[in-house]
């Protein structure tokens, strides 16, 4: 479990955590977001002392990281896939590893398995491929069997199946009670893997609750509505202010009214509908809604002819969107 109490962490003028107060909870995945520069990276470095607060503390299990006896059972952290290279095998690396932490060497073979590794982990690391040094990085921060796991975008420039991978053993490592904070610019991703959020823009607290709670504060984008009776539909939604789009399958998009406003005057009606969903907003459209103001790099569009536009607009609604 990790506790922040009004954290704050300065380089010279620049401050890049302000006052930041946040609980990582044990059994779940808590996903950290936050635009480029918010501060995410520093935060986790001052988990584990690798940045000193300038005000304010963080605890892991109820004390600072440094007082634990065995800080790799307490905190297991992967801060920077890279930083594992090596011109050892994995296995004499995470050897070292274990040997100057005092954790028997027969935990190295049960990381290695753990991670996929078995088949090189006689190999230098230092040619490892980029999901094989994330695994290495991944089998690092698991050696002390830790309580709390925190992983700073772990899934950066994995293939599919790494992503996959990483996502379930995220879950799995939640599952067996660990609290699990992990970083990510990938919303997608997080939307699957997260449970609970805590968000940041420039240094400071935006959101501290469950990623459905998070959604939930945005405007739902329509109301997907299926009846039979399409013309009598049409004419009900706009007596009572709505707006249709037809959408492809041959539903309706529904603008200015509530599910619970067109289930109501269709009844009214007798009219039948055949679905009635209310589609909520994407983590990612949430996201944007809600960080718009905490952006520290801001790319603005030129208008120039052939030029990109760097401001998102809205993305497609995907079948995840409407069944969140
Ligand atoms: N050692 C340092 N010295 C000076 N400024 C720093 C230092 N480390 C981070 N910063 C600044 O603090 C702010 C927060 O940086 P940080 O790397 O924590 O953000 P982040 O959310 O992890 O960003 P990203 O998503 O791009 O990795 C940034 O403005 C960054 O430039």
């Amino acid at each position: 479990m990790i506790e922040a109490v009004g954290l704050r962490k300065v380089y010279g003028k620049k401050v890049a955590v302000h006052d930041l107060s946040f609980t990582v909870r044990p059994g779940i995945v808590t996903g950290f977001l936050g635009p480029n520069g918010s501060g995410k990276s520093t935060t986790m470095r001052m988990v584990v002392g690798l940045d000193r607060p300038t005000a304010g503390q963080v605890l892991v299990d109820g004390k600072p990281f440094s007082a634990h006896r065995a800080p790799l059972s307490s905190v297991g952290a992967l801060l920077d896939a890279k930083a594992v290279h090596t011109g050892r095998s994995a296995y004499r690396h995470l050897q070292a590893m274990a040997a100057t932490a005092g954790i028997p060497t027969s935990r190295v073979d049960e990381v290695i398995d753990l991670v996929g590794l078995g088949e090189v982990a006689r190999k230098r690391a230092g040619g490892f491929s980029l999901g094989m040094g994330q695994r290495l990085g991944i089998a690092s921060a698991l050696l002390g069997d830790p309580s709390t796991v925190m992983f700073d975008e772990p899934v950066n420039g994995l293939d599919p199946d790494g992503i996959l991978w990483i996502r379930n053993l995220m879950k799995d490592l939640a599952r067996e009670g660990r609290a699990v904070f992990v970083s990510s610019h990938l919303m997608s991703e997080m939307a699957l893997t997260a449970e609970h959020l805590v968000v940041i823009g420039r240094g400071r607290l935006i959101a501290d609750e469950s990623v459905r709670d998070f959604i939930a504060r945005v405007q739902p984008r329509g109301v997907t509505v299926r009846s039979p009776q399409a013309e009598q539909l049409r004419e009900l939604v706009t007596a009572a202010g709505g707006t249709l789009t037809p959408l492809e399958d041959g539903g309706w998009d529904v603008r200015g009214l509530s599910a619970e406003a067109i289930g109501d005057a269709a009844a009214v009606r007798g009219v039948a509908l055949h679905e009635l969903t209310t589609v909520k907003a994407s983590l990612e459209e949430a996201f944007m809604e809600l960080t718009a103001g905490a952006v520290e790099y801001q790319a603005h569009p030129t208008g120039g002819p052939g030029e990109p536009v760097a401001v998102p607009g809205p993305p497609a609604r995907t079948p995840q969107e409407v069944s969140r």
